[in-house]
C-alpha cells in the first residue's frame, strides 16, 4: 500500500470531520508520521484490532470502526437469513469514544439488516461473551482496548459460542476488508431510526440479572464467608472502569460486609487520570488501593482493568508490605483453592481438567496433576482456550474446571466463553476469606504451595519497540533469533528448541527433528539443560516483544537466582 496515496484519500475524503481534516493537515509534513498511520490496515491480534486513537488507516477511529464492522457483517450475513435474525450483540467499555464506535457499529450491523443487541452503558467484557450466548446471537462486537493505555481502543469480535473469534475466521473478514473502500463501501442507518424499525434493540439491567445470576451460583462456600465476614475486610479498585458496579455486587452476594472501594478509582474516566496505566498487571496503578489498606488494616487488594476481564490481586507479606500476586501465581492458588472446595462440596466433576497457555506457569500443571485433575495447553488467547473447552467437553473427554493465562485472565464456569474479572474477583475473595479462617493470608498460602509443589518463578520481560521501526525490530528481531538460534543462554544448554509457527522441534543435542501438536502461533520456545524454559513472542495487542522465563529452584533464592541470570540475556535482545 502507497502510504502516501492513502493518506491523500484520507485527506480529501468528505467523509472526514473538519477536526479530522485538520488534523491530517497538521502532520502533511511529516512523512515517518504519514507512514506509521497509513502504511497497511491494523491486523487482527490476540484480541482483534487494536490501536491508538487517530485519524488513520492504521488507527482506532470511526471510520476503521465502520468498515471493520462492513466486513464482519459480511461474514454474518453469509450465514444467511437464520444468521441476520439471531444477530449480533454490542458492547462497549468506559474509553473516550466507546460509546460512539459502539453506536457506529450497531448502525452499520443494522443497515445490512443485522439484528443488533447493543448495551445501553459500559458492561464487563464477560457480560457481552454471557449476552451472544444467552440470547443465541450469531456474533459479539466489543468496542475495548482492555488493559491498554488511554490513546488506545480496540474491537473485539465474538462468534455465535460467545469466544472471540479464531484466527482463520479472523482472516476471512480481513481478507472481506481488501475488497470493501473503506468510506463507500460501508452501509449505514441512522441509529434511532433503527431502534424505531426494531433493528436495534437495548440491553441492560435484565441481562445484568441473568448473567449476575450464573456468577453468583459459582459460589463454593458461602459457610465459611460467613464466618469471617464481620472481620474479614478488603480493598477494590476498577482502575476506573467497567467492574465498578457489578464486581461489588458479586462480592456483596458472596457475603462480604467489609468491601472497601478505592473512590478516586470507582469514578468511570476513559482519561484514566489517577493511573499512567490503567493495566493491573503494573503495581504501581494500586498505590491508592494501597494507602486505604494500611489505614483500614486491609491484608488483601483486588484491582479490575477497565473492560473488567482482568484482575490483579496484591497481599501483605510478613513485614506488613503489599507485594504484587502474578497471574502465575494468582492461577496457581484458585486452581489449587478451586480443586479443594469443589472436593469438599462433593463438586468436582468426573474428567476435570485445567488449561493454560504455553506462557503460563508449568507449576499449574503440577497442581494439576498432582490433584487428579489434566492440564492442556493452548496459544495466547481465551479463544484459543474457548475452542479447546468446547472440544474437550463436546467428545466427553474432559469437564473443564478452570481456565488461565499468566496475563490475570481467569475463566470459570460454563457462561462465559472469555476471561471474566467478575466471577475470578468473587472466587478469589471466598479463596481469600477461606484462608482467613484457616488464620492464613494469601501470602501464606502461596508460600505453602511453594514449599508443597516446589519453588517455580516466573518472569515476563517486555521489549517495548513502539511505532513502525519499533515493528521492524520486531520482526528483526525473530527473524534473528530463528536464523543464528541461541546454542546456549546465559551459560546454560539450550537442549529443545520449538518453533510454534510450523510446529518444528529440534533437539539439539542429537540434531533430531519431530512435530508437536501446537502450530501456527509466532512463538520461539528454549527447553534449557536445568529445566528453564524460556519462549519469545511478540505481542498481539501492545509493540513489544515478550520474553518468558519460566523456571524452578531448590528454594526461593535459587528460583530467584535463576530469573536474574536469564534476565540478563533478555536485556541484551533489545536493539
Ligand atoms: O500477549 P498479548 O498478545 O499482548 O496478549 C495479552 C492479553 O491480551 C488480551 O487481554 C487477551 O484477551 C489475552 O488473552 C492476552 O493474554
Amino acid at each position: 500500500m502507497d502510504f502516501m496515496q492513502e493518506y491523500e484519500k484520507w485527506l480529501h475524503s468528505p467523509a472526514l470531520s473538519p477536526e479530522e481534516h485538520a488534523e491530517l493537515e497538521s502532520i502533511k509534513d511529516d512523512p515517518k508520521e504519514i507512514e506509521s498511520r497509513f502504511f497497511g490496515p491494523l491486523e487482527f491480534g490476540t484480541a482483534g484490532l487494536r490501536g491508538t486513537m487517530y485519524t488513520g488507516l492504521h488507527n482506532m477511529n470511526i471510520h476503521v470502526i465502520r468498515w471493520a464492522t462492513q466486513g464482519f457483517a459480511d461474514v454474518i450475513a453469509a450465514e444467511g437469513e437464520e444468521g441476520k435474525h439471531r444477530g449480533v450483540a454490542i458492547c462497549m467499555d468506559c474509553r473516550n469514544h466507546s460509546m460512539e464506535f459502539a453506536r457506529a457499529a450497531a448502525e452499520v450491523c443494522a443497515a445490512n439488516g443485522i439484528h443488533v443487541r447493543i448495551f445501553d452503558s459500559l458492561r464487563p467484557t464477560p457480560e457481552l461473551s454471557f449476552a451472544v450466548r444467552e440470547y443465541g446471537c450469531q456474533a459479539g462486537i466489543n468496542v475495548t482496548a482492555s488493559h491498554n493505555p488511554k490513546e488506545y481502543n480496540g474491537y473485539k469480535v465474538y462468534w455465535s459460542d460467545g469466544a472471540q473469534l479464531p484466527p482463520h475466521h479472523a482472516d476471512a473478514i480481513a481478507k472481506r476488508l481488501e475488497e470493501i473502500d473503506i468510506f463507500d463501501g460501508v452501509k449505514r442507518m441512522d441509529f434511532e431510526e433503527a431502534v424505531k424499525s426494531g433493528l436495534i434493540e437495548t440491553m441492560g439491567d435484565e441481562t445484568d440479572r441473568k448473567f449476575m445470576a450464573n456468577v453468583t451460583a459459582m459460589i463454593n462456600d458461602r459457610e465459611t464467608v460467613a464466618k469471617v465476614a464481620d472481620t474479614f475486610k478488603l480493598v477494590y479498585t476498577p482502575f476506573h472502569g467497567c467492574g465498578y458496579k457489578l464486581v461489588p455486587e458479586a462480592l456483596t452476594a458472596l457475603g462480604i460486609k467489609h468491601l472497601i472501594p478505592v473512590p478516586e478509582q470507582m469514578v468511570i474516566d476513559g482519561n484514566f487520570p489517577t493511573v499512567v496505566s490503567p493495566n493491573p498487571e503494573n503495581p504501581e496503578g494500586f498505590y491508592l488501593a494501597i494507602d486505604l489498606a494500611k489505614k483500614n488494616d486491609v491484608d488483601f487488594i483486588l484491582g479490575t482493568d477497565p473492560d473488567s476481564d482482568r484482575v490483579g490481586i496484591m497481599v501483605r507479606n510478613h513485614e506488613g508490605e503489599f507485594q504484587p500476586v502474578t497471574g502465575n501465581q494468582t492461577g496457581v492458588l484458585l486452581l489449587d483453592y478451586l480443586i479443594g472446595a469443589l472436593k469438599r462440596s462433593g463438586k468436582m466433576p468426573a474428567n476435570p481438567v485445567a488449561l493454560k497457555t504455553i506462557v503460563t506457569t508449568e507449576m499449574a500443571r503440577k497442581v494439576a496433576e498432582s490433584n487428579g485433575v489434566k492440564c492442556f495447553d493452548t496459544f495466547t488467547g481465551f479463544k484459543f482456550m474457548a475452542e479447546k473447552k468446547n472440544a474437550l467437553e463436546e467428545s466427553g473427554e474432559g469437564k473443564v474446571i478452570f481456565s488461565y493465562e499468566e496475563s490475570y485472565g481467569y475463566m470459570l464456569g460454563d457462561y462465559v466463553r472469555d476471561k471474566d474479572a467478575v466471577t475470578a474477583s468473587m472466587l478469589l475473595t471466598e479463596m481469600a476469606a477461606w484462608y482467613d479462617a484457616q488464620g492464613m493470608t494469601l501470602f501464606d498460602a502461596l508460600n505453602a504451595l511453594y514449599e508443597k509443589y516446589g519453588w517455580y518463578a516466573e518472569k515476563t520481560h517486555n521489549l517495548v519497540m513502539p511505532g513502525l521501526d519499533g515493528l521492524r525490530d520486531m520482526a528483526k528481531l525473530m527473524k534473528d533469533l530463528r536464523e543464528n538460534p541461541p546454542t546456549e543462554i546465559s551459560g546454560v544448554k539450550v537442549i529443545v528448541r520449538k518453533d510454534y509457527t510450523d510446529g518444528s522441534v529440534i533437539d539439539c543435542v542429537t540434531g533430531a527433528k519431530s512435530r508437536m501438536e501446537l502450530s501456527g502461533s509466532n512463538v520461539l520456545r528454549y527447553e534449557l539443560e536445568d529445566g528453564t524454559v524460556i519462549l519469545v513472542r511478540p505481542s498481539g495487542t501492545e509493540p513489544k516483544i515478550k520474553v518468558y522465563i519460566l523456571t524452578q529452584g531448590a528454594d526461593a533464592a535459587a528460583s530467584n537466582a535463576n530469573l536474574e541470570k536469564y534476565g540478563r540475556w533478555v536485556a541484551a535482545l533489545k536493539p
